[in-house]
């Protein structure tokens, strides 16, 4: 079973605008209001794409209850932890340029913290975790490594899409798949910009370190694949971007479907890329029938 951990979950407001007047009023053009959060991302993209999964987490007021039923309604198992605060909302401007305003999310107590770790500790061996995106202020710094120590523990396949500190920690723990953006790599390893050799020699790095598949994902620029039998890079498919909030947790979610099904790694890796950019061309996250309408234009070349 695939079980996503969102420590911080969000509403996301996607607000679209002809053009952002910075200090005074301004009209939106449309609107739209999604579950968001990185574990979550996955598990929708998953579900469009015929994969189960368990959302876990912690959510709070009327904004985790939305979440909570828009997942359900779309037939996402959740057991998440409730807390008494509210989970955050995170507003996305669109005009021309994508602006972003994410929330600082709920106070967790101890309790909290420690019910979700307990819901760790119940996983399984096989089983995989994704645990994504930011912590809430409130928790501990070293929340994610508690999550991931348990998991390891249990024998628990990790997948870690998050940064700074905590994704350091958790390349430690020799994850089953990790997929940095190329901005936290070149955090991870105190660059302020990576060129493509330093992605190729980082992500290599990253991999005799423990790391079992590492995706580095550069936007419209495309993405490596980093294993220990190929290092690949993928073009993205040039389209149209209409909401790209979401497009790297769709990657995760597209690997971590195709390497399911027992697609090999080049197959795996492409699904990956098309479901990221499929995401990117849509309002929402990708369907299956956009994944795979993209999937024939992205071309695997092996370094
Ligand atoms: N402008 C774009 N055009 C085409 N594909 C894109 C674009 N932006 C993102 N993608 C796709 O989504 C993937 C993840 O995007 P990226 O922005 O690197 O992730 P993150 O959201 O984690 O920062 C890329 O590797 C690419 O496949
Ligand atoms: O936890 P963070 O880092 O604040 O990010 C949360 C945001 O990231 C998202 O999950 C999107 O992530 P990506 O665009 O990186 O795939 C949004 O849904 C959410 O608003």
């Amino acid at each position: 079973m695939i079980y996503t951990c969102t420590l911080n979950p969000s509403v996301d407001y996607i607000v679209h605008l002809d053009e952002l007047h910075v200090g005074e009023l301004n009209r939106s053009v449309k609107t739209f209001t999604f579950p968001g959060g990185k574990g979550i991302n996955v598990s929708r993209v998953l579900k469009r794409l015929d994969v189960d999964s368990t959302a876990l987490g912690f959510v709070g007021g009327f904004t985790g209850g939305f979440i909570e039923s828009e997942l359900r309604k779309e037939g996402i198992a959740c057991d998440f932890v409730h807390v008494p605060g509210q989970t955050r909302i995170n507003v996305k401007l669109k005009a021309g340029r994508e602006t972003e305003i994410n929330g600082e999310g709920p106070m967790i107590a101890d309790d909290d913290a420690t019910q979700l770790i307990a819901k760790i500790g119940a996983l399984s061996a096989g089983d995989v975790l994704v645990l994504a995106g930011s912590a809430p202020m409130s928790l501990s710094a070293d929340m994610y490594e508690r999550l991931a120590a348990r998991a390891v523990k249990r024998r628990v396949r990790l997948v870690v899409d998050t940064s700074g500190p905590a994704l350091e920690a958790l390349l430690a723990c020799r994850p089953f798949l990790a997929k940095p953006n190329h901005h936290e790599l070149a955090e991870l390893f105190g660059a302020a910009v990576l060129t493509k050799e330093d992605i190729i020699l980082y992500g290599r790095r990253l991999v005799e370190r423990g790391v079992e598949h590492l995706i580095v994902s550069m936007g419209g620029a495309g993405a490596f694949y980093f294993g220990r039998e190929a290092t690949l890079f993928a073009e993205a498919p040039k389209g149209t971007v209409k909401n790209s909030v979401g497009a790297g947790d769709s990657m995760v979610a597209g690997f971590l479907a195709a390497h399911t099904s027992g697609k090999p790694i080049e197959e795996a890796f492409a699904y990956s890329v098309a479901a990221g950019s499929a995401t990117a061309f849509s309002e929402d996250l990708c369907t299956k029938e956009e994944v795979e309408a993209l999937v024939d234009r992205v071309r695997v070349v092996r370094l």
